[in-house]
Order: C-alpha cells, then sequence, then structure tokens
C-alpha cells in the first residue's frame, strides 16, 4: 500500500546516486515528484523512470546554492504537479583535502552548497507550507560526518555538522506550523559521490584506486556497502504519516559505523 498518495515531493540532487534512489522510492509510495539538479540528461532520465512507475514527474535544473533557483524550483514543482507537501534537500558535493591545504574559495563554495543550499530548502518550503496553510516535511542529507569529523574531509564534515545543527534549529522554529525537520545520515554509499572521494584520497595518500573505499567498507559491520535504497527506505519513512512524531533527529542510516 503505497504511504504518501496524491503528495507532492521535490527531491534535490536527483539526477543520480541516492536523489536518484529516493525519487523512486517515493514515487513508488504514491507521491508525485519534482526532480531538482544541475544534470538536465540525468534529470529527463528520472522523469521518464518516474513516469514508468505511473507517477507524473517534472524536472528542474537549478543549483541549490542560488536562492532565488531554489524559490523558482519549489514554484514550478507547485504549479506543475498541483500541490507541495515534501521537500529532500538532498543534493551536496565532497571535497577530499587535509584541512592545511584547504582555500578559501573551496570552503565558500562547499557551505555554499552543502549549507546555505540545505537552508535556502528549508527556509523557502517551509514558507510555502505556511502560505498553503498546510502541514509539510522538510528532510535534510547529513552523513555520518555530521556525527563525526572525518580525516581529509574536514570541511565537508564541518558542513554535515552544521546540516545537523540546522535541521535541530528548524524542527523547533517550525513545529508549531506543523511542519517537521529530520535529516538523514548514511555511511558509505556507491555512488558518484564516493568514486570521486576514493580517487582523491589516492592522489593524496598514493593509495591504489579502491583501496579507500574497500578499507571503509570493512569497517561496517553489517559487511557491505550501503545502496540508495537502503537510504531511501528511512527516507521513504521520514516522507510518510508513520514519522508524525519524530522532528529535529539526524538518522544514522549507515549499517553499523558510528554509534549514537
Ligand atoms: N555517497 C555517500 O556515501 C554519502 C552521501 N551523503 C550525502 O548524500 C547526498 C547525495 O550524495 P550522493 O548521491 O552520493 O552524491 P552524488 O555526487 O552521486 O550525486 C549528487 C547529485 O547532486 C547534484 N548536485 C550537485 N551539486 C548541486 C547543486 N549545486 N545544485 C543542484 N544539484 C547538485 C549532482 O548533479 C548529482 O546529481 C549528499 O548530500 C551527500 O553529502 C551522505 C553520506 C554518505
Ligand atoms: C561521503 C560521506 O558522507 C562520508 C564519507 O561520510
Amino acid at each position: 500500500m503505497a504511504g504518501i498518495p496524491g503528495k507532492v515531493a521535490l527531491v534535490t540532487g536527483a539526477g543520480q546516486g541516492i536523489g536518484r534512489g529516493i525519487a523512486l522510492r517515493l514515487a513508488r509510495d504514491g507521491a508525485d515528484i519534482a526532480v531538482v539538479d544541475i544534470h538536465e540528461a540525468a534529470m529527463k532520465d528520472v522523469v521518464a523512470e518516474i513516469e514508468a512507475l505511473g507517477r507524473k514527474a517534472v524536472f528542474y535544473n537549478a543549483d541549490i546554492g542560488n536562492r532565488n533557483e531554489v524559490a523558482a524550483a519549489i514554484d514550478h514543482a507547485e504549479s506543475e504537479l498541483g500541490g507541495f507537501d515534501i521537500i529532500v534537500n538532498n543534493a551536496g558535493i565532497a571535497q577530499v583535502k587535509p584541512l592545511s591545504d584547504v582555500t578559501p574559495e573551496e570552503i565558500d563554495t562547499i557551505f555554499r552548497i552543502n549549507l546555505e543550499g540545505t537552508l535556502w530548502g528549508i527556509q523557502l518550503a517551509a514558507a510555502k507550507f505556511i502560505s498553503r496553510k498546510q502541514k509539510g516535511k522538510i528532510i535534510n542529507a547529513c552523513s555520518i560526518a555530521g556525527h563525526e569529523g572525518y580525516a581529509m574531509l574536514g570541511a565537508y564534515s564541518a558542513t554535515k555538522f552544521a546540516v545537523r545543527g540546522l535541521t535541530q534549529a528548524a524542527a523547533k522554529e517550525y513545529a508549531s506550523r506543523g511542519i517537521t525537520v529530520n535529516a538523514y545520515c548514511p555511511g558509505v554509499v556507491g555512488t558518484g559521490m564516493w568514486k570521486l572521494i576514493d580517487s582523491e584520497f589516492s592522489k593524496i595518500t598514493g593509495a591504489p584506486e579502491g583501496e579507500t573505499y574497500n578499507k571503509f567498507v570493512n569497517g561496517i559491520a553489517l559487511g557491505r556497502a550501503e545502496t540508495p535504497d537502503d537510504v531511501a527506505c528511512l527516507v521513504s519513512w521520514l516522507a510518510g504519516p508513520d514519522s508524525d512524531y519524530v522532528t529535529g533527529q539526524a538518522i544514522l542510516i549507515d549499517g553499523g559505523m558510528v554509534y549514537r
């Protein structure tokens, strides 16, 4: 039985990886989906996959670090799909570098996308829910790196700690409006982001390609890498009515890596 029939969900970074997995899962749960990303060809493929599941889907090319573009994406979702109930602020970027080498430009870029992008999604989705006089669900991408800082991923970890703080503060600010705000914290998901992390580690440490990824996966208690579908199961629950009494949480879903 579909868990969110008739709802409209916007998913950022839905062109590939975890975002694509979430978009397809929420469509299977009964929602119509606004796919937001910066890669148009990838978005068109995901829209076609959603339509094949019998749901409506639209795409919108927006850089989440640009507030006006996020606002336009939300307006587009509402006008094309006839509602707006759930936002998944999933898009993000990684950076692999020792802290000694991080430049002002790099720190600006990663905070603009991972933190500001999430803030614009929270702020503008909440404003839309309030203007529509309805409840809403805001779901943010955090990480194990939002609970524990990782060497060579210092700037990235800082953005994810910040996302956890934003999630808690937003939950408190919007609770009285019937809006819940939560985050999912994956571990090691075999996506394009991890391909990049692995290859950047190789350049810095000289480790053969694949070694860093395998080292992280070998540390997972459940004995395998995570898939986008694993993450999407949690997001499906956060998007649906069974989590209505949950807010302000950044929930670890990592197969057993970080214990809090
Ligand atoms: N892959 C992993 O192991 C983990 C990932 N995460 C988080 O999950 C989220 C998704 O990660 P992945 O799917 O692995 O990444 P990915 O790199 O495979 O996909 C990210 C998607 O976001 C889009 N994107 C990037 N910058 C954007 C921008 N400025 N505006 C709009 N779209 C943009 C990309 O085009 C891409 O389609 C990220 O926030 C990441 O930090 C968290 C924990 C673990
Ligand atoms: C990519 C990520 O979120 C890690 C390494 O925790």
